[in-house]
C-alpha cells in the first residue's frame, strides 16, 4: 500500500508543480498585456485575477497532501498508521481494556529519524531530552503518553504537546505529512489541533473504527468535525480487534528497518495470503445500498469458514446509518465516480468541492487499495478545484477579448456609416426645411390672415374688457398725460400682439410638428451614438445640439417668441404710425370704445405678406446658421471618429494576433492539465492518416469517448503554438452536433518528442474521409446525402459566427451509415477576429480570399467545388486546375473566372447549383439555407427515379433479364 500512496502523493506534487508555475505564466502574461497603454495612455484591454480569485489560488496552489489518522480507539489508529508506514512505527496499546491517553504525533520527513515534543506554534519543549536521544524503530509507548496529573492541576503544555517525528520515508517528502490524533478526552470532543494540521494542507482523513458502532462521543467528534469542516470527506475503515491475544502476534512483524506488514485478518502484500472476500448487497429498511463485506478469510488468525455472524450483517448497517445521520454518508452507493462522470460533475458545479465523499469500507482486507482510491480522488479533487480556478479565469478573459475584438470590428464597420447616414438625413433634413420656409411664407400669411379675422370678435373683446395694468384712468377717461396714453396703447398692443403670438405660433407647431419624430428620432439617436463613443465632444461641438437647433429653427416655441418679437416691432412701428394719424390724438377719453376703436385699427393695419416674410426669413437665417454649425460639428466629429477607429483597428489586430492566443495558450495548458488529471495520457494506437500539420492516430479510448482519433501537431514555435491555442479553443467550444466531428479534448504531451510538446487534439473515431469514399465508389444517393450534410454543418457553424474556410474532402468524415460530419476546424475563426489571412486548401479557396477581405461566403465556394466531386463521382482534378503548373497559376486562372468544367453526368440542377455557389462575386453566391433546399430537392428526385428503376429492374428480373441490360445498373444508379 505504502507505494500505492507515495505514488499518490508524487502525482500530486508533480501535478501541482505544474499548477504553480502555470500561474507564473498566467501572471507574467497577465502584467505584460495590461502593461501596453495605447497612444491616448489608456489600457486597450485588461487581463486580471479578482482578489478573490486570487485569494482561492494563492491559498490552494501550495499545499501539500497529508494523511490524518482519527479513530475510536488508539489501538485502531496505531493499527492504521503501521499500515500506511508499512512498519511498526507506533506499539500496540498494552492493555486493550484500558484506552491509554495518548497525544498527538506528527510524521514529518527527516533524514535522520527523530523524536521531540513541541507545542502549537512550534515551540520546542525542551524539557525531555530524552526522547531525541532515545533511538528507535518503533517509539516507545512512553513518548506517546500524556503525562499523568500527579498535583490535579492539568498540565496544559504537555497536554497539548504533539510528538514530532522525523523520518525517512517517500510519503514524507516534498512536505507530505501523517498525522494521529491524541486520544479522546471525556467532556471534550473536538480535537482543536485538527485545524493547524491541516492548514496550508490538503488532509486526506481517515477514521479507525475499532468497535461495531459508534459512541455518542464518536458521534459527537464527528458531528462537531463536519460542522467545522463541512466540505471535509472521511475514510471511515473497520479495523479488526488488533489488541486481541489471538490477533497481537501477528500484527506487524518487525523485520529491521523496513518493516513488512501483514494486516491481522489476512490481507497480505508480497507473499501473504489473501482474503476471500464475498461481496454481497444488501437493501436496507430506507432503501439504501451498502455494501457489505463478509470474509471467509484463508490466513492465520480469523479460522477458515468462520460463520459470519448475522449480527455483523447488522452492525455493518447499524454503522452505516449512524454515519448517515451524522451526515457522513449519503444513501447512495459511495461515489467512486468515473473520471467522466466526475468531470461533469466538477465541471457542474463550477470546480466547487461536492457534497461529501466519505467511504465506509468494512473488510481491512480492502485497505490498501481502498484507502489508495480514497487519497487519489481527494487529492484530486483539490487539484481540479485550483486547475478549475486557473481555467475559469483564462477562459473568462479570452471570451473578453473576443467580445471586445467583436465590439471593435462592429465599431468600425457601423461609425463609418453612421456618420455617413447622420451627414445624409442632415442634408435632407435642412434641404426640406428650407424648403418649407419658402413655400410655408404664403401659408404662413394665410395663417396670419384667418387667424386674425377668425379672432377679431373675441380680440375686440377683449380689447374693449380690458382693465389696464401700469396706469391709472380716471373714471372721466382722461388720461393723466400723453405717457399714460402711451402705456395704455402699448397696453392694448400686447394684448392683441400677445394672443395673436400664441395663436399663429400654435398653428405653425400643429402643421410642422409631425415631421419631429418621424424624421429626427433616428438622426438624434444615431448622432447621440456616436457622441458617446467620442470622449472629446463637449456640449458646444455636440453635433446633437447642431441638430436641435436646426429643429428649432422651424418648430420650437423660441422660434415663434422671436418672431412674436419681431411682430411686436413691426406692430409697434404700426402703431406709431396709427397714434399719428388719429383725429382724437390730442385728448383722447380712454373708454371700451377707445380701447375697441385701437384694437380693431391694429388689426386692419396689420400687413400679413410683411409678417409672414419676415417670420420666413427668420427661419431661412436660423436654418443657414444651424446648417453650418452642423456640417462643422459633424466633420469634427468625424475626424475624431477617424483617428480613434485607427487605433481601435490597431488594438483589434494587437487582439485577434496577440493577446487572444496568449490567453488561448493558458486555456489550453489549464485545459490539458484539467484533461490529464482526470483521463490521464491517451494511448496511441495505428496510424490512420496524416495531414499536412500533423499525424492523427486511432485509440481506443479516452475520457468516456471510444473509439477516438486523435491529431498530434507540433506547433514549431510561440506564434504557433498560440495561434493553434486559439483555433482549439473555437473549435472546442462548439456546441455538439450531428453535422460535426467532436473534438473532445487536448492535452499537452511534453514527451512526445524531443524537440518540442505535441498536442493530443482527441476527437471522435469515424470511418473514413469523403476522397477515400468517392475514391472507393460511395453511390451517388449516398454522396448526395453527404452534400446535404456539409451543408447542414457549415450552416452550423455559420449560425455560430463561425467560418470554416477550409472545406474539402479530406475535411468531411463519414460515419459507418455514410453520413457526413464535418472536421478539422483548425482554420475556423468567428469573422471579428479573423484577420483577413490567406488559409485553406488551393483548389477550394475564393477569388476574394487574396484580398484579405472576405467573409463566411467562402465556405459557399468551397462547396462548390466540393459538390463538383460529389456530382463527378471521382477525385481527379477539374481539367482547368489540371492544366496549372503551380498555385500561383491556378489562384491567377481562379481569379480570371476559371472554374471546374461541367461533366456529361452532370444533372442541369446539380450544375447551376456548382456555378451559383463558386461565383466570383461573394454577394451572388446562394444562402446556405437555399442551397440545402435544392439539394433535398435534387435527392428526392433522384431517390425517386432510382426507386422507379429499382421496381422495373426487378419485373424484368422476374422475367428474365435482357442481355443488354445487365450489369448497368450500378453505372445507371451511379449517373448523375
Ligand atoms: N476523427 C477522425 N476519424 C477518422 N479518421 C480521421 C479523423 N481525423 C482525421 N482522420 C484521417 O486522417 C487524415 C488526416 O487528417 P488531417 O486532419 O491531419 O489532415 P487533412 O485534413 O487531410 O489535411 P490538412 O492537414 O491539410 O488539414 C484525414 O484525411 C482522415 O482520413
Amino acid at each position: 500500500m505504502g507505494t500505492h500512496l507515495v505514488q499518490e502523493f508524487c502525482r500530486f506534487c508533480r501535478e501541482s508543480k505544474r499548477l504553480r508555475q502555470l500561474l507564473r505564466d498566467t501572471r507574467r502574461c497577465f502584467r505584460e498585456i495590461n502593461s501596453v497603454r495605447g497612444a491616448d495612455g489608456k489600457r486597450p484591454c485588461s487581463a486580471q485575477l479578482s482578489e478573490q480569485e486570487n485569494l482561492d489560488i494563492e491559498s490552494n496552489i501550495n499545499k501539500v497532501p497529508c494523511l490524518i489518522v482519527l479513530g475510536q480507539t488508539c489501538a485502531a489508529k496505531v493499527h492504521v498508521i503501521n499500515q500506511i508506514f508499512q512498519q511498526v512505527v507506533l506499539p500496540l496499546p498494552d492493555d486493550h481494556q484500558v484506552e491509554p491517553r495518548w497525544r498527538t504525533v506528527c510524521f514529518r520527513y527527516g533524514s535522520t529519524p527523530s523524536l521531540s515534543l513541541s507545542l502549537p506554534g512550534s515551540y520546542e519543549l525542551v524539557n525531555d531530552l530524552m526522547l531525541r536521544d532515545d533511538a528507535w524503530k518503533t517509539i516507545s509507548a512512553q513518548n506517546l503518553e500524556l503525562r499523568e496529573n500527579e498535583s490535579d492541576i492539568p498540565d496544559l503544555a504537555d497536554g497539548t504537546a504533539t510528538l514530532e517525528v522525523k523520518m525517512r520515508h517517500s510519503l514524507l517528502k516534498d512536505g507530505g505529512m501523517v498525522a494521529m490524533s491524541p486520544s479522546s478526552v471525556e467532556g471534550m470532543c473536538a480535537w482543536e489541533d485538527f485545524g493547524r494540521i491541516s492548514k496550508n494542507r490538503v488532509p486526506v482523513v481517515i477514521y479507525a473504527i475499532a468497535r461495531n458502532k459508534l459512541s455518542e462521543q464518536d458521534l459527537l467528534f464527528l458531528r462537531e468535525l463536519l460542522e467545522i469542516h463541512p466540505d471535509i470527506s472521511v475514510f471511515f475503515i473497520k479495523v479488526p480487534d488488533v489488541t486481541s491475544p489471538r490477533l497481537r502476534g501477528n500484527h506487524c512483524h518487525d523485520n529491521g528497518h523496513n518493516h513488512d506488514c501483514k494486516s491481522t485478518n489476512g490481507v497480505s502484500h508480497g507473499d501473504h495470503k489473501t482474503t476471500n472476500i464475498d461481496t454481497s448487497t444488501t437493501l436496507n429498511q430506507n432503501n439504501v445500498h451498502i455494501i457489505i463485506e463478509t470474509q471467509t478469510a484463508t490466513s492465520d488468525g480469523i479460522d477458515e469458514n468462520t460463520p459470519q455472524s448475522p449480527d455483523t450483517v447488522v452492525t455493518s448497517v447499524g454503522m452505516f446509518q449512524q454515519l448517515l445521520h451524522v451526515g457522513f454518508l449519503s444513501p447512495l452507493p459511495p461515489s467512486r465516480l468515473s473520471s467522466s462522470k466526475l468531470a461533469q460533475t466538477f465541471t457542474e458545479s463550477g470546480g466547487s468541492s461536492r457534497a461529501s465523499d466519505s467511504e465506509l469500507v468494512e473488510d481491512f482486507a480492502q485497505f490498501p487499495d481502498a484507502v489508495a482510491a480514497f487519497t487519489h480522488q481527494v487529492l484530486e479533487r483539490h487539484l481540479l478545484r485550483v486547475t478549475n480556478l486557473l481555467h475559469l479565469v483564462h477562459t473568462r478573459t479570452l471570451e473578453t477579448f473576443i467580445l471586445v475584438a467583436f465590439d471593435m470590428s462592429r465599431d468600425m464597420l457601423v461609425t463609418p456609416r453612421k456618420l455617413e447616414f447622420a451627414r445624409e438625413r442632415e442634408g435632407e433634413l435642412y434641404e426640406s426645411l428650407m424648403q418649407m420656409a419658402l413655400l410655408k411664407q404664403d401659408e404662413i400669411q394665410n395663417l396670419i390672415a384667418t387667424t386674425i379675422s377668425g379672432m377679431r370678435d373675441e380680440l375686440l373683446e377683449k380689447a374693449t374688457d380690458y382693465e389696464f395694468i401700469g396706469v391709472n384712468i380716471p373714471d372721466s377717461g382722461c388720461p393723466g398725460s400723453s405717457s399714460d396714453l402711451k402705456v395704455c396703447s402699448a397696453e392694448i398692443q400686447d394684448l392683441m400682439l400677445g394672443s395673436l403670438n400664441r395663436a399663429i405660433a400654435g398653428k405653425l407647431l400643429g402643421s410642422v410638428d409631425v415631421l419631429r419624430d418621424s424624421y429626427t428620432g433616428v438622426l438624434t439617436r444615431c448622432l447621440r451614438s456616436l457622441e458617446e463613443t467620442d470622449h472629446e465632444s463637449t456640449e458646444a461641438t455636440r453635433t446633437t445640439e447642431a441638430l436641435k437647433e436646426i429643429l428649432n429653427s422651424a418648430y420650437q416655441v423660441e422660434i415663434t417668441v422671436r418672431a412674436g418679437a419681431s411682430l411686436a416691432r413691426v406692430l409697434l412701428e404700426k402703431m406709431k404710425q396709427l397714434m399719428h394719424s388719429m383725429p382724437w390724438r390730442t385728448s383722447p377719453l380712454i373708454n371700451n370704445e377707445w380701447k375697441r376703436k385701437v384694437a380693431a385699427d391694429m388689426l386692419n393695419s396689420l400687413r400679413e405678406t410683411r409678417l409672414a416674410k419676415s417670420i420666413c426669413s427668420q427661419i431661412k437665417d436660423h436654418l443657414r446658421r444651424s446648417h453650418d454649425a452642423f456640417t462643422a460639428a459633424l466633420k469634427q466629429l468625424e475626424a475624431r471618429h477617424c483617428g480613434r477607429l485607427e487605433r481601435t483597428e490597431e488594438q483589434r489586430l494587437r487582439l485577434r494576433k496577440c493577446y487572444a492566443p496568449r490567453v488561448a495558450r493558458l486555456v489550453l495548458e489549464s485545459t490539458s492539465l484539467r484533461d490529464s488529471i482526470l483521463f490521464g495520457m491517451p494511448v496511441l494506437g495505428r496510424e490512420i492518416g496524416r495531414g499536412q500539420y500533423g499525424v492523427v492516430y486511432s485509440c481506443e479510448s479516452w475520457a468516456g469517448t471510444a473509439p477516438c482519433a486523435i491529431k498530434t501537431v507540433v506547433p514549431p514555435d510561440d506564434r504557433h503554438w498560440n495561434d493553434l491555442a486559439l483555433e482549439f479553443y473555437y473549435t472546442k467550444n462548439v456546441p455538439e452536433h450531428d453535422r460535426i466531428v467532436a473534438l473532445r479534448g487536448a492535452i499537452i504531451d511534453t514527451t512526445f518528442s524531443l524537440a518540442s510538446p505535441a498536442v493530443l487534439l482527441v476527437m471522435d473515431r469515424l470511418q473514413r474521409d469523403l476522397y477515400v469514399a468517392i475514391k472507393t465508389g460511395l453511390d451517388w444517393l449516398s454522396r448526395l446525402q453527404v452534400a446535404i450534410d456539409v451543408v447542414e454543418g457549415i450552416r452550423y457553424l455559420h449560425s455560430l459566427g463561425l467560418v470554416h474556410r477550409d472545406i474539402k474532402l479530406k475535411n468531411v468524415l463519414l460515419d459507418k451509415q455514410n453520413r457526413g460530419k464535418i472536421t478539422d476546424l483548425g482554420f475556423c475563426k468567428p469573422e471579428a477576429m479573423m484577420s483577413g489571412s490567406i488559409v485553406g486548401t488551393p483548389i477550394h479557396m475564393a477569388p476574394e480570399l487574396f484580398t484579405k477581405r472576405y467573409d463566411s461566403s467562402v465556405d459557399v465556394y468551397a462547396f462548390g467545388i466540393l459538390f463538383w466531386y460529389v456530382c463527378a463521382g471521382h477525385t481527379q482534378l477539374p481539367y482547368a486546375f489540371e492544366q496549372c503548373q503551380d498555385k500561383e497559376m491556378l489562384w491567377t486562372s481562379v481569379k480570371r473566372g476559371i472554374r471546374p468544367e461541367r461533366l456529361q453526368q452532370f444533372q442541369p440542377d446539380c450544375w447551376e447549383l456548382m456555378n451559383e455557389s463558386w461565383d466570383g462575386n461573394p454577394s451572388r453566391r446562394p444562402l446556405l439555407g437555399d442551397v440545402e433546399v435544392k439539394l433535398r430537392a435534387i435527392y428526392r428526385r433522384n431517390y425517386d427515379e432510382q426507386g422507379k428503376k429499382q421496381c422495373h429492374h426487378s419485373q424484368r428480373l422476374s422475367t428474365g433479364p435482357l442481355p443488354s441490360e445487365t450489369g448497368l445498373s450500378s453505372v445507371d444508379m451511379d449517373s448523375i
